[in-house]
């Protein structure tokens, strides 16, 4: 049961404008205590009657946690005063609200809601003036009628400000008719959230918009696990469980909803599959673009290309295999064409013989990558700018519609010969679809990419799918060149892949495996490299920014919350001078590595070395604590030793710490010096795939540490989870039609 304490604030101690988190001192006739909450309209000498209970924090103490707030009109002279003029009604100030209220005393409420005009009776009020007056306090009554209306189905002030702001005046309306709505309508409500205002609101458990919004949930969620859709019986028997209801039902609206727009229903190799909208336009659009600048005819090569390959060769020193010079030699003369294959095979020594000839043949060039860090490692390896694939099609950030957009698009398009892009990998259907949208027909898009590592973290299985239709042109490299099998982490690498046991600790290599039987042990030898032995081993090797944990997991011992826990106390522990931030089990301290873990196309960077100002933080962003300012609530850290990115208290849910990541997130990253563990971890987890990427993430040296068995089973576990895409199958068919 809430306790109702009725009174008025004396006092606030912190109030947020954006989302209304208050804490105040509020006084009733008997007693004064802090109360917090959300209340948006919060200001000194303002009446309520508070909802909530007493609550006992560690730090603070007690507490009244207020849960519902109903705002009570002044009724004296001074209260109403400091009403009109705290800022709940914009453009009174002091003076005009002393004046009208020493003209309309306690009626002045019911004079301005009821006969505004009589407002201008006050001197120095107009007619507009007294109409604008008029309409702020319609729109603060409105406002705080709606937010005690919405509190009855668990719907807090901040959210209540949050749907104000998308529906207005119809709010209530808007909630009442469909509460499912609200996902797709305001952002930080989910279906769950939805459902739960709905069930407050009696609304039937088989209702069709619960349904409908069910349906897109599961798709939505599978999406974000990577397929594009969902067989028609997994996604009925899936939704059915959600919403715990019989599949019949959930079958029965598929037909509504395909008609409406919301979903495609397609039959997919003799079974029927259902898509959300946006990923079956993007899948056909991909396929429809990839037939386009596959077929297209493209610029010549001036000079004959093996007389430019033999001149590359003969300046490198470097002489390519036949299959290399064939890759390089149907690059050139197709549309679109795919170069795949394992470290040390020759990538990036084909690439670099692909624009030296494309640049002598005064053709315009560019590269890019999925990630900012694939990006500068192609620029370092290259010798050539590399680009994000995001910044070579001009990703803006689109207020009105409130999401990333492409500025480079089909009507737009992309002014060069050819496009490179690298680790195509990691490339998810969404961003392929902004890629090929960009790429004019005539323009050669060369895909390279290793097919084996894990597949991207968006939806879709682009590049497998692509290789596997057979529909465009492929070069599969297997040849491991002499330098490349030096180094046992490539040897190892390639033999993982073909499920071989890796050879660990041949002796001046560079590839090991410390044998620990405990987890507790390998924490501690993980510990123990990164302190003393790795940095004592080679030199010049900094603990933080040359060796990166990697791991299968997030939870449990070895899981990388935990390993950042412990490592953080000892590689930076806390010190006299250096200031930090602690929230709930986190802490960011100055001097700690961390990587930004969403996307943020609005947040600013500023270069402190040539003062240039950009936006775009990207998920997988490594960088270090500069410092913490606890006066304005704000951490500093700078990317790449010159961006500087600074973030509010409360958006620290962006950051994480990482001194240890998961081998998902390293997609696209090299490190000197990687170390992972390898202990009993979940089996869809533990792959060979898995153990391959982070693997070849190692460039100096790779350290395992744990136990030669559950090595031994990675390598075996050859599970590739399946994903539901439909390019591979769409690909297919267009050669089918080709043939016709
Ligand atoms: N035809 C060749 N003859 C001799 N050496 C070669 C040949 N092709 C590549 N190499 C050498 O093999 C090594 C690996 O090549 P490269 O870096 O191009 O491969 P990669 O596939 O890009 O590898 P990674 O994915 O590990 O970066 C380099 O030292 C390169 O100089």
């Amino acid at each position: 049961m809430l306790e109702e304490k009725q009174g008025t604030i004396a006092e606030i101690i912190f109030h947020n404008n954006e989302n209304g988190y208050t804490v105040a001192v509020f006084e009733t006739e008997t007693e004064a205590f802090t109360a917090v909450g959300n209340i948006p309209s919060a200001s000194v000498g303002r009446g309520y009657v508070l909802r909530g209970e007493f609550i006992t924090h560690q730090t603070y103490g007690e507490q009244f946690s207020v849960k519902e707030f109903e705002e009570i009109m002044p009724s004296t002279k001074d209260g109403i005063k400091e009403f009109l003029s705290s800022g709940a009604m914009k453009g009174i100030g002091r003076k005009t609200a002393s004046a009208i209220v020493s003209r309309f005393g306690i009626d002045t409420l019911k004079i301005i809601e009821q006969e505004p005009q009589r407002l201008t009776e006050v001197s120095g009020i107009g007619k507009k003036t007294a109409q604008r007056i008029a309409e702020a306090f319609g729109k603060h009554r409105e406002f705080a009628n709606i937010v005690l209306y919405l509190q009855q189905f668990g719907i807090s002030a901040d959210y209540a400000m949050k749907l104000y702001q998308v529906y207005g005046a119809d709010t209530v309306k808007a909630v009442e008719e469909n509460p499912y709505r609200l996902v797709e309508d305001v952002f930080g409500i989910g279906f769950k959230k939805a459902d739960k205002i709905a069930e407050k609101m009696g609304v039937a458990e088989d209702d069709e918009f619960r349904i409908k919004s069910g349906v897109k949930f599961t798709l939505s969620y599978f999406a974000g696990e990577g397929n594009t859709f969902l067989p028609q019986n997994i996604l009925c028997e899936k939704t059915g469980q959600l919403l715990d209801l019989s599949i019949q039902l959930i079958e029965d609206e598929l037909p509504a909803m395909a008609f409406s727009g919301d979903i495609r229903i397609e039959n997919l190799d003799g079974r029927n599959v259902v898509f959300l909208e946006a990923y079956y336009m993007a899948e056909q659009n991909v396929c429809k673009r990839l037939a386009a600048i596959n077929s297209a005819e493209l610029k010549p090569i001036s000079g004959g290309v093996d007389s430019l390959i033999s001149r590359t060769e003969n300046a490198t020193g470097i002489y390519l295999s036949e299959n290399q010079k064939h890759a390089v030699i149907t690059s050139l003369n197709m549309g679109v064409s795919v170069i795949t294959g394992g470290p040390g095979t020759g990538k990036t020594t084909i690439i670099n013989t692909i624009i030296n000839i494309l640049e002598e043949s005064g053709l315009k060039t560019a590269i890019a990558a999925p990630t900012g860090r694939a990006a500068k490692r192609i620029t370092e390896t290259s010798g050539h700018y590399a680009s994000t694939i995001h910044r070579l099609l001009e990703y803006y950030f689109s207020e009105s519609e409130n999401m990333m957009r492409f500025g480079k698009t089909k009507e737009d398009p992309l002014d060069y010969d050819a496009v490179i892009v690298d680790e195509a990998s990691m490339i998810d259907l969404m961003l392929m679809n902004g890629l090929v949208s960009a790429v004019r027909p005539g323009t050669r898009l060369i895909i390279v990419g290793d097919a084996d590592q894990l597949p991207s973290v968006g939806a879709g299985n682009v590049l497998r799918d692509i290789i596997n239709s057979e529909y465009i042109y492929c070069t599969k490299l297997t040849e491991i060149f002499r330098q490349a099998k030096e180094s046992m982490i490539v040897v190892n690498a390639h033999r993982i892949n073909r499920g071989e046991y890796p050879d660990c600790n041949a002796k001046d290599k560079d590839f090991f495996l410390l044998r620990r039987g405990s987890e507790k042990e390998m924490l501690e030898t993980i510990k123990n490299l990164c302190l003393t032995r790795l940095p004592g081993y080679y030199k010049d090797v900094s603990p933080t920014a040359d060796i990166q944990i990697l791991t299968p997991v997030r939870k449990g011992i070895l899981g990388s919350i935990n390993l950042n826990k412990e490592l953080q106390e000892v590689l930076n522990p806390p010190q006299p001078g250096l200031e930090e931030k602690q929230l709930g089990e986190r802490i960011f301290r100055e001097g700690d590595k961390v990587m930004q873990i969403k996307n943020n196309y609005q947040m600013t960077w500023k270069n402190l070395e040539d003062f240039t100002e950009g936006e775009g933080v990207f998920n997988g962003d490594v960088g270090f604590i500069k410092k913490v300012d606890r006066e304005f609530n704000e951490i500093t850290v700078v990317y790449d030793e010159i961006r500087y990115v600074t973030y509010h208290f409360n958006q620290l849910d962006e950051l994480e710490l990482a001194y240890a990541i998961t081998v998902h997130k390293s997609q696209g990253s090299e490190f000197p010096i990687v170390i992972m563990p390898v202990s009993w971890f979940p089996p869809m987890l533990a792959t060979r795939n898995l153990l391959y990427t982070g693997v070849t993430r190692g460039k100096k040296s790779v350290v395992l540490v744990g136990s030669e068995n559950k090595l031994n089973s990675m390598v075996d576990n050859d599970r590739i989870s399946e994903r539901f895409s439909g390019l591979g199958i769409r690909l297919k068919r267009l050669m089918g039609m080709e043939g016709i």
